[in-house]
């Protein structure tokens, strides 16, 4: 393979160097599999095996604490102690001593384990996808296949994935990888937001992705959405250096968010918890306008502690002294599952079924025990706590999620506009709270039915259809502050687009904060609504984008 290969730049920058993939599927080692009769050695290669896996699960646990992740951590270790359970390796021994040999042993004996643990509760049937995992480990040692999940290298390298789930990023060191690039995921995807949260360059929906070679250099534009295969040294040296030279113009803009007219558009960051508030205070956010609580109830059985809840938001509270936090109660489902909070059952269409408040209206309890803990955790701080419910569909959700945030002494309640309905009826949501913030990656999945999990979709998962942007226009005209809070609020073109359509703040990962500072601070607010109405005069997507940058010239000077 050569040349350069065409996806979606999701996260900017630019990285180069060699390939590793998360390895696929392990196939299953075929039933009658026997071994040549040295049954101790055999017995002795599957116990080898498993061990191996233990010790290298607990080694990248230690790696992950040691890079501030001790919730990686601790998932790690609890895997180990499966590995090393004395009753599955005499499951094995007995296999083994059947006859069968190690790999169709090892998978066996988990067999067993694995109908136990689907059988015992909800719970407990959350970590068979764990338990498969240790399996799958086992199993490809002893077949000598590449183990399945991240890679790990001694030397930076690409990540090259089908998609990556947000528990296989828990584990990842920023510094080990120079670029993320998956065959699947849209704009919206996970992989992406954890891309641009970590500052890592991402190509997203590359089709042929994980047809790349292990080891093969490839130069990753997260700008302009390619992978170039085999660069020559002036090309990564080019790459890097326009990537550098567009960091220092935007350096020279700092301070708080405003038009060139001085119009005051306060820039927020988008968090997933108090790991990623460093990177926000210094790309000099004003406050949080979008906390992703889901983070903290992630890969775990069991809900975090009222304790634990309250002191995770409160270091978040304690950031900002003088702006706001707007935090985003849970919003568990579709691409946000929680292991506690199952579906209640089978759902055909999980972007269409019980999540976000839905969720909550199934269980008050879940909600009750956060606002509660974010109550405690305001406590006698200046922060101005902001409260929303995410997948609000009308004003009765709107009311009922207003009134449980009262219960809890919480005084400022909002919600997320991410559902169409929401939008269009926006005049009656707004009599029920007091601010909105867009989450234009719902918004846009859903106005244009494609679902954002699906790579193939990119096309249709784009803010920039006019069709978002006219479902924005009656959001922030509704009376109510209106943020923006999607991935649409750090693109800086489509930034001063909304700004234009009466948007009042913008959230977004921390490194967009710059762009986005830079694109307003060259613009006045006349020449922000001249793009919007360009670009929703617009028919397409792409004719919106073209129309809108007409009116903001300042973009090219920042190499925009
Ligand atoms: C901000 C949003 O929320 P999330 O991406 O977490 O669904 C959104 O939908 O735009
Ligand atoms: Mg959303």
């Amino acid at each position: 393979m050569a040349g350069v290969l065409q996806g979606a730049g999701v996260s900017p920058g630019v990285g180069a160097g060699p390939v590793l993939r998360v390895a696929g599927d392990v196939p299953e080692p075929p039933a009658g599999d026997r071994h040549g009769g040295d049954a101790a050695a055999e017995r002795a290669a599957a116990l080898a095996a498993l061990e191996a896996v233990a010790a290298d699960l607990e080694a990248r646990g230690e790696r992950a604490a040691a890079a501030g992740n001790t919730d990686g951590r601790d998932v790690l270790n609890a895997q180990a102690l499966m590995a090393r359970d004395p009753g599955l390796a005499d499951g094995v021994g007995a296999k083994v001593g059947e006859g069968v040999a190690a790999a169709r042993a090892v998978f066996e004996a988990f067999g067993v384990y694995r109908e136990m643990l689907a059988g015992a509760g909800e719970y407990l049937a959350a970590r068979v996808a764990d338990l498969d995992d240790i399996r799958d480990r086992a199993v490809a040692r002893l077949l000598g296949l590449p183990v399945p999940g991240v890679p790990e290298s001694d030397e930076p390298f690409v990540l090259v994935a089908r998609d990556l789930a947000p528990a296989d990023t828990a584990v990842l060191d920023p510094a080990q990888v120079v670029a993320f690039v998956t065959e699947e995921g849209g704009p919206t995807s996970h992989t992406a937001i954890i891309a641009r949260t970590m500052g890592v360059p991402a190509v997203v929906a590359l089709p042929g992705a994980v047809s790349l070679a292990d080891g093969t250099r490839v130069l990753v534009d997260g700008a302009a959405g390619t992978v170039r295969i085999d660069p020559s040294e002036e090309e990564v040296r080019s790459a890097r250096a326009a990537a550098a030279a567009r960091g220092s113009a935007l350096a020279e803009f700092t301070g708080p968010g405003a038009t060139a007219d001085g119009h005051e558009v306060p820039l927020l960051a988008n968090i997933g918890g108090p790991k990623d508030l460093e990177q926000a205070l210094a790309n000099g956010a004003e406050g949080v306008g979008l906390y992703r609580t889901e983070f903290l109830f992630l890969d775990r059985a069991t809900p975090p502690s009222d304790a634990e809840q309250e002191e995770a938001y409160r270091k978040v509270l304690e950031a900002f002294p003088a702006g706001r936090v707007v935090v985003r109660t849970l919003d568990a489902g579709a691409d946000k599952p929680l292991a506690f909070l199952p579906a209640p059952g089978e759902e055909p269409n999980p972007a269409l079924g019980e999540r976000g408040v839905r969720m909550s209206v199934r269980h008050p309890d879940v909600l009750a025990a956060q606002l509660a803990a974010l109550a405690r955790a305001a406590t006698d701080l200046t922060v101005k706590l902001q409260v929303m419910a995410p997948m609000v569909t009308d004003a009765a959700d709107a009311a009922w999620f207003a009134g449980q945030c009262r219960d809890a002494g919480i005084e400022h309640p909002g919600v997320m506009i991410e559902v169409p309905a929401a939008a269009l009826r926006a005049r009656d949501v707004a009599a029920e709270v007091e601010f909105f913030s867009i989450g234009t990656n719902d918004l846009t999945q859903y106005a244009c039915a494609a679902d954002r999990q699906v790579g193939g979709l990119a096309r249709l998962q784009d803010p920039w259809q006019p069709a978002v942007l006219d479902l924005v226009a009656p959001a922030a005209a509704a009376g109510v502050p209106c943020g923006v809070c999607g991935e649409a609020a750090g693109d800086p073109a489509l930034a001063c687009v909304l700004v234009g359509l009466g948007v009042t703040s913008l959230s977004m990962s921390a490194p967009s904060l710059p762009l986005v500072r830079a694109a307003l601070a060259k613009h006045t607010l006349e020449q922000c609504r001249e793009a919007a109405a360009a670009a929703r005069a617009a028919r397409t997507a792409g004719e919106a984008r073209d129309a809108a940058r007409v009116h903001l010239p300042g973009l090219a000077d920042l190499g925009l």
